[in-house]
């Protein structure tokens, strides 16, 4: 061994040394400043503090809510502590003191809080694979104008026209996925591969072909890396994320470019709401210059693609179970289908006009979501110190209220955890304002409800017109990671009712 690599070692030995040190250091720093940062924030504050315990440094109660959310016990997780310290407590979870709200008046004032007090900041992580100029990330006028160009593309007069593009994308999925396949079926991935189509398709305009498959793996790996640790080692979900996002930029702003050529060589009779890029590419300032930039486009369709994919689906997957496990409410919704079904010719295209008809299905969809809450938590963040029921919520903490807490609650829907379509119908006794908060609520309150709203019911149509199913395990669980993941994706065996109802105009 020369001398050259004895001195490499010892240099390797002292880095590893110094780094060590180093980590130990920091970690001692962290464990004495935090309790520290606690102690004169309860000073500071003269116990206007709301009650509960902030744990143990930097972990607090993440591990135990991340526990409750896998088991699917987040309600009771809750309940707990709204038992032992009202419906104002604090917490630290995911790395931050918390305020957790609970109830409708708490809700209203979470959803509609003026921007300069509570903002909607996500993790750093988070906005590194979404991007920083995504809507979620907006704030103030800037979230305003992304906002408008947004709803103006997925407000019903425009999504009306899309209605049979929709049917037909369900028909073809089923026609490829389902049809003649007597091996089990895994429901939950393929009712997310037709979201993610779907999506593709209307609001990016990318239509089935090579080009739409190549943009999937990219989206799949990005949405696992938005749910796991963010740390950016080799082969680590977060950094596969990151390099997924970086593949997929340039390929939209690929496909961004075509579209402004092509809106510019057609100007004058060019359809502005053909797609959403083509749509916010559309949108003007009084002077002519686009409202949007090219940034704010590109990770605003990556985040409508994350926002509408995952929700969609996990709402459709538990339809499929509950229709298979509830005679009762299966035959209702056939009923409802068929009559709609049995006017149209066999082949014949949904258009808006049915959708409108399918009030009861609507209603077992809205149910589903109170007892299965596709998003069951938002966060915010206090721009400054707010006062709320008597206590302070220091700037720079979290606020968080749980919608399917709010859903479970005795007070505001009897019996919660019966599943009753019928407390949705005309007729029956409303709850207060901001109790049903599925969607959320206010100026974030989600902008995709027709779009969800359309694919439920058109893929619900199909499926109860089209196929009967069985599951074949009765009881398959779920774990929220933080989305409800089927074990097994939800297995089921299908049979076909008649042969010629898929059929569509190619
Ligand atoms: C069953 C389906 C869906 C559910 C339950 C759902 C739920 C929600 C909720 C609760 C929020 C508000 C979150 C908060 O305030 O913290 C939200 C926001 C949002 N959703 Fe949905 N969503 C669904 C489908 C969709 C679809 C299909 C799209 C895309 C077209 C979409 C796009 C968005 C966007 C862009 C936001 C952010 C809005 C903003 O910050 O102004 N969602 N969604």
């Amino acid at each position: 061994m020369s001398y050259i690599h004895i001195y490499k070692g010892f240099l390797f030995e002292c880095f590893v040394f110094l780094t060590m040190g180093l980590m130990i250091f920091t970690l001692l720093l962290v464990l004495i400043l935090i309790p520290l940062f606690i102690f004169f924030q309860h000073k500071k504050y003269n116990d206007q503090l709301p009650p509960g315990s902030l744990g143990p440094p930097f972990i607090g109660q993440s591990l135990s809510l991340l526990k409750a959310l896998k088991t699917d016990r987040i309600e009771k997780w809750f309940q707990e502590r709204i038992t032992n310290h009202g419906p104002v407590w604090k917490a630290s979870l995911f790395g931050y003191p918390t305020v957790v709200l609970h109830g409708p008046t708490a809700n209203k004032f979470i959803y509609t809080c003026d921007g300069s007090l509570l903002s909607n900041t996500q993790p750093p992580s988070v906005s590194k694979i979404l991007g920083s100029k995504n809507i979620m990330e907006l704030s103030g006028n800037d979230h305003k104008r992304v906002r408008v160009a947004l709803v103006s593309f997925l407000k019903p007069e425009v999504l009306k026209q899309y209605v049979a593009k929709v049917d037909e994308e369900i028909r073809h999925h089923l026609q490829t996925n389902w049809h003649g396949k007597h091996e089990a079926l895994q429901v939950q991935p393929l009712i997310k591969t037709l979201t993610f189509n779907i999506i593709c398709s209307l609001l990016f305009g990318i239509e089935r072909g090579p080009r739409r498959e190549k943009f999937l793996p990219l989206f799949k790996d990005m949405m696992a890396g938005l749910l796991s640790i963010p740390i950016t080692l080799p082969f680590t979900r977060y950094k596969r994320a990151i390099t997924a996002r970086m593949k997929l930029v340039p390929m939209l702003l690929h496909l961004l470019h075509e579209k402004r050529d092509g809106l510019m060589e057609k100007t004058q009779q060019g359809n502005p709401h053909k797609d959403l890029i083509t749509s916010m590419l559309s949108i003007r300032n009084d002077d002519g210059s686009t409202m949007m930039s090219e940034e704010e486009i590109i990770d605003s369709i990556i985040a409508v693609m994350m926002a509408g994919y995952d929700t969609t689906s996990v709402l459709l997957t538990f339809l499929v179970r509950l229709l298979a496990n509830d005679k009762s409410i299966y035959s209702n919704i056939v009923r409802e289908q068929q009559e709609i079904a049995t006017i149209k010719a066999s082949n014949e295209a949904l258009r808006w006009e049915d959708l409108t008809k399918m009030r009861y299905t609507w209603r077992v969809a809205t149910e589903m979501m109170r007892i299965n809450t596709p998003v069951p938590l938002s966060f915010r963040r206090a721009k400054q110190d707010i006062e709320y029921g008597g206590f302070i919520i220091p700037k720079g903490w979290q606020v968080l209220l749980s919608a399917s807490m709010t859903h479970m609650d005795h007070s505001l829907f009897p019996n919660p955890t019966m599943f009753d379509p019928t407390r949705f119908e005309k007729h029956a006794p409303s709850p207060p304002p901001f109790s049903y908060v599925a969607f959320g609520g206010g100026p974030r309150m989600c902008p995709g409800i027709e779009l969800a709203r359309m694919e439920t019911l058109a893929m619900i149509h199909r499926l109860v017109t089209t196929f009967t199913w069985e599951l074949l395990e009765k009881d398959e669980s779920f774990k929220r990671v933080p989305m409800p993941e089927f074990d097994q994706g939800l297995l089921v065996r299908v049979k076909p009712l008649k042969q010629t109802v898929l059929s569509y105009e190619a």
